[in-house]
């Protein structure tokens, strides 16, 4: 039993010590238990407080992303500005290397220049220097120039005396003689014996006489110039050339084509459509422009105007006019004191030019062309006269004035009417017209003959008359065929056989203008 007291003893003393130490425990659970809630009000505390710091940190996350794409954006971007920059940087060192090597060379070429400069420099000094004494030399020279223009117009003076002394050397009254080449067969028999001069033709004649015997004969004839049939028109212009400077020097000068028809009188004075082939019309007003431009250094100034007449049975026609041939009535005018000569209401054409010319023998020749139904026929039937007018006045050159001396000269181109004779089967009124034109033609003709022969008769005798009224021709020439001008007659042959007594007969007419002499040739100037 004790036994079982002490165990109750210790059992109680346990239960005691137990419940002890469970009010203990219960106190600690308490204790325990304030502290879990105090815990958990703290871990719901801190909760919260984690809760907002985890958004905070949430938002301060977004944020910094935000910030991290924008700063990505931002960097992307800066490196696409490096990239570029740095393309720039590499272009723009690839420049400077440029520019640097072309600073380089500008450098070197800068030197060189600056050398150059200096050398020059010196050079213009030098230039300066040499200008200077120049302007002194040039001063000096524009006097002589000054005094050689002087002396250049005076001395021209000389030259005109004495290529007029040349002139009238040579005969105021000349008379060339041309055969034209054989187009068809049959030449008649023309010799020229002169190789030298050309100044001799001899004809040579076969006929049969009354007993049946061949006679043979020669016939010389001597002019101041034969031109055989190969002459070209720039042969024969070669001689006449000097004609066309008098008339710019204020002579009248006259040049006659006399021959039967086809006989080369118009080939001669107006020629073909080629400049090998142009006659003396054209090539003596291209010489008398040339001369009169070469005249301007000599301190002189020229007008020019021509006029392109047709004489036919008596009646003068305007070739360069608009009227109706034969219809209208043209009178010549001479003015004494001028030695010129005007026609009424004709076309006086202002000439500027050499070539001008050409185009007045064509309007010529069309209107001849309309006024007869064969031109040809109009043209032999008929005499035309080419007249160039020239008019000088001395102005003087620059620095030298001039003497304001005038001069006026014509130069007159005539291309005259068949001259054959007059054939007896058209007297007997086979043909009347054809009877008048050549009476008409031959009574001018023998005018101009008589013309020539009265002047040659007149010499010293100043009362002398001269029948220039007996023909158009000769008075419309009167002033160009007096003591005081210059003539030309270019007798042109037919080379053909069927026309030798023709020719004989004017070889004949042709020699006795040639043995004319008339007086000394008066130029036309007046001191202003
Ligand atoms: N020197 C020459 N060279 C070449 N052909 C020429 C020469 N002379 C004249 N002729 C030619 O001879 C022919 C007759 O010449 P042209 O018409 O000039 O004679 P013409 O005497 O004027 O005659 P017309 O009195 O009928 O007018 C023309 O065909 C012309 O071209």
């Amino acid at each position: 039993m004790d036994a079982e007291r002490n165990k109750v003893a210790e059992l109680q003393a346990n239960h005691l010590a137990i419940s002890r130490e469970l009010a203990t425990a219960k106190s600690q659970e308490l204790n325990q238990r304030r502290e879990l809630i105090h815990a958990s009000d703290e871990i719901d505390g801190l909760k919260k407080k984690h809760q907002r710091e985890v958004m905070d940190l949430e938002m301060d996350v977004k944020k910094r992303d935000r910030e991290l794409r924008e700063v990505a954006e931002d960097l992307r971007m800066c490196r696409t500005d490096l990239e570029r920059e740095r393309e720039t940087v590499s272009s723009l060192k690839n420049t400077l290397s440029h520019q640097s090597t072309s600073h380089l060379t500008m450098t070197t070429q800068n030197h060189a220049l600056e050398a150059q400069n200096s050398a020059l420099q010196s050079q213009i000094d030098t230039y300066a220097q040499t200008v200077s004494d120049l302007s002194l030399k040039l001063e000096s020279t524009q006097k002589q120039v000054d005094e050689l223009k002087k002396e250049a117009m005076e001395s021209e003076l000389t030259r005109r005396k004495l290529h007029n002394m040349v002139q009238e050397l040579k005969g105021n009254i000349r008379v060339f003689c041309r055969v034209r080449p054989v187009l068809e067969d049959l030449s008649a028999g023309f010799s020229f014996p002169d190789p030298r001069d050309h100044k001799e033709i001899v004809v040579h004649s076969s006929s049969s006489s009354a007993t049946g015997q061949e006679r043979k004969e020669t016939y010389n004839f001597g002019f101041d110039r034969v031109f055989e049939p190969q002459s070209t028109q720039a042969e024969v212009f070669e001689e006449i050339s000097q004609l066309a400077q008098s008339c710019i020097d204020g002579y009248n000068v006259c040049i006659f084509a006399y021959g039967q028809t086809g006989s080369g009188k118009s080939f001669t004075m107006e020629g073909g459509p080629t400049e090998s082939s142009a006659g003396m019309i054209p090539r003596a007003v291209e010489q008398v422009f040339r001369g009169a431009d070469h005249m301007k250094s000599k301190g002189w100034e020229y007008k020019m105007e021509g006029q392109f007449l047709e004489i036919y049975n008596e009646t003068i026609n305007d070739l360069l006019g608009k009227g109706e041939f034969d219809k209208k009535k043209h009178e010549i005018k001479h003015d004494p004191k001028g030695g010129s000569t005007r026609v009424t209401d004709v076309e006086i054409v202002s000439l500027s030019s050499a070539s001008q010319v050409r185009s007045l023998l064509a309007i010529a020749q069309s209107r001849r062309s309309v006024a007869a139904t064969l031109m040809n026929e109009r043209s032999s039937r008929s005499h035309s006269v080419f007249t160039l007018r020239i008019s000088g006045v001395n102005v003087g050159l620059e620095g030298c004035a001039g003497t304001g001396e005038k001069c006026e000269g014509s130069l007159n181109l005539v291309d005259l009417a068949g001259s054959e004779r007059l054939n007896v089967s058209f007297a007997n009124g086979a043909d009347k017209e054809r009877v008048r034109e050549t009476q008409n033609i031959n009574r001018s003709l023998s005018a101009l003959g008589d013309v020539i022969a009265a002047l040659g008769e007149k010499g010293e005798k100043s009362d002398k008359h001269i029948p220039y009224r007996n023909s158009k021709l000769t008075y419309l020439l009167q002033n160009s065929l007096s003591g005081n001008s210059k003539t030309l007659m270019v007798l042109n042959l037919s080379p053909l056989a069927a026309h030798l007594q023709e020719s004989l007969t004017s070889l004949r007419f042709a020699t006795k203008v040639n043995n004319t002499t008339i007086g000394t040739a008066k130029k036309y100037t007046k001191a202003s």
